[in-house]
């Protein structure tokens, strides 16, 4: 199979499976998942005429009347007010930020807004320092939705803010695509898990990196495996896995110990991409193992594996966990950046939402410093960038938490 050209890889990634099927999740669950249908309000918002602040409930023009001091606190958030009594035209009533304003007020005042005078009398006035306007500070019933209004549309991802919302418009659970389940097995017998590098081994960077980095693509890791070099290992462990997504690290070329490929011929996986024209990460692969399930083989190159991931493993999660694509967007180059002869290459970048595109020092196969230094990758075609070329972004999954 010859290299496939870097878009098109990810085309056959995307295509490659199809979403998980939805279940119901608790709303503590459902974070980062995506909504398999429509969040619609299961009731008004707010669900009662809300006062919006502290004050007093008045009805029509003032000065107004207030019940006897001695007869209560006024009306409260959460107290049941349902039999709560009309407030008659020209009284007033206490009442708190979040309550049921009573049948008939037609404004709030706020406390900072209103004098008593006569506190003492048995039916001391209320009257306004301010104007007050018709409905002032009362959040009426549905203003923010009615029951059945379609909140959010299917394919959104659950966030914080839409747990928040979830539970105001009265869910407990989300019918939401399941995460995918993410497998890592890391190989080569050169791989530290501690310590300094010695003795011609180094430290493993992949372990460490891929587990946050494919929950951060909202895949559920189900364990990073070490499996040095053991062929046996490997096979039983992809003969095993349970996985929707298997990843490998190292073993993809043709090198004497990169031995994915004659594994996978022996589970006769099917090689879905077996190379891709990218700089770096060329000799990345993804196979279907059996229906269902998929193993993207990232080369053991730090930022190798990374391009594999995003070229790779971001399409395929994204399909499975029913992700909407993010739009790529494009910056300007503040520097020129060479160009492979044929294929794309993949830079780290500052970019930070800017207009521009910051290309990084210490890009090489091997590195990770610029990298870790990014917010995203430059999308650089065959032949270079000019400086002030627009190069398509690839955000890294933190570049919006501001990281
Ligand atoms: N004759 C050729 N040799 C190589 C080619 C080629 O086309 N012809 N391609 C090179 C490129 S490009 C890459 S990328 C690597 C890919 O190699 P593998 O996927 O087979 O990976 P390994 O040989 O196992 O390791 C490569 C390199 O990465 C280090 N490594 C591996 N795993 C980790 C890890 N978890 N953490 C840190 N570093 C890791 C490993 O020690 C090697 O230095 O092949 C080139 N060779
Ligand atoms: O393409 Mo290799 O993947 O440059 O290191």
């Amino acid at each position: 199979m010859t290299s496939l050209p870097w878009p098109d890889a990810r085309a056959v990634a995307a295509r490659a499976t199809v979403p998980l099927p939805p279940a119901d999740q608790e709303l503590g669950e459902a974070l980062g998942q995506v909504l398999a249908v429509p969040l619609v309000a299961l009731t008004d918002l707010p669900s009662f005429d809300t006062s919006a602040m502290d004050g007093w409930a008045v009805a029509g023009p003032g000065p107004w009347r207030l019940p006897a001091a001695q007869e209560g606190p006024g009306v409260l958030a959460g107290a049941d007010h349902g039999g709560a009594p009309p407030l008659r035209d020209g009284h007033a009533v206490r009442i708190a930020t979040g309550a049921p304003v009573p049948p008939g007020t037609t404004a709030v005042l706020r406390s900072e807004h209103g004098e008593v005078t006569g506190p003492d009398a048995p039916h001391p006035e209320l009257h306004a320092t301010r104007r007050l306007s018709q409905g002032q500070d009362i959040r009426p019933r549905g203003q923010e939705c009615r029951h059945g209004d379609q909140l959010l549309p299917q394919g959104t991802v659950v966030t914080p803010a839409v747990l928040g919302l979830a539970a105001a418009a009265g869910y407990d659970s989300l019918h939401v695509t399941r995460r995918p389940r993410a497998e890592v097995l890391v190989l080569g017998d050169e791989l530290l898990r501690e310590g300094l590098p010695h003795g011609g081994r180094i430290r493993d960077a992949l372990g460490p990196m891929l587990g946050p980095w494919l929950t951060a693509l909202g895949a559920e890791v189900t364990a990073i495996r070490r499996l040095g070099d053991d062929t046996d290992a490997l096979r039983s462990a992809l003969a095993g896995s349970t996985a929707d997504v298997v990843v490998t690290t190292g073993g993809t070329a043709a090198g004497p110990v990169d031995y994915v490929h004659a594994i996978l011929r022996g589970l006769d996986a099917e090689l879905l991409v077996d190379g891709v024209a990218v700089r770096p990460g060329h000799p990345m692969l993804l196979a279907r193992l059996a229906p269902g399930r998929h193993l993207v083989g990232l080369p053991g190159n730090p930022l190798a594996a990374v391009a594999g991931l995003l070229t790779l493993a971001e399409p395929l999660l994204r399909t499975l966990s029913a992700r909407p694509s993010p739009a790529l967007y494009r910056a300007a180059l503040t520097d020129a950046v060479k160009g492979h002869p044929d294929d794309t290459r993949l830079v780290p970048v500052v970019s930070r939402h800017s207009d521009s595109a910051e290309p990084l020092r210490f890009h090489g196969p091997a590195m990770l410093r610029g990298l870790a230094a990014a917010d995203a990758l430059a999308v650089i075609p065959p032949g270079g960038a000019a400086r002030g070329a627009r190069a398509g972004i690839l955000e890294l999954p933190w570049a919006a938490a501001g990281a």
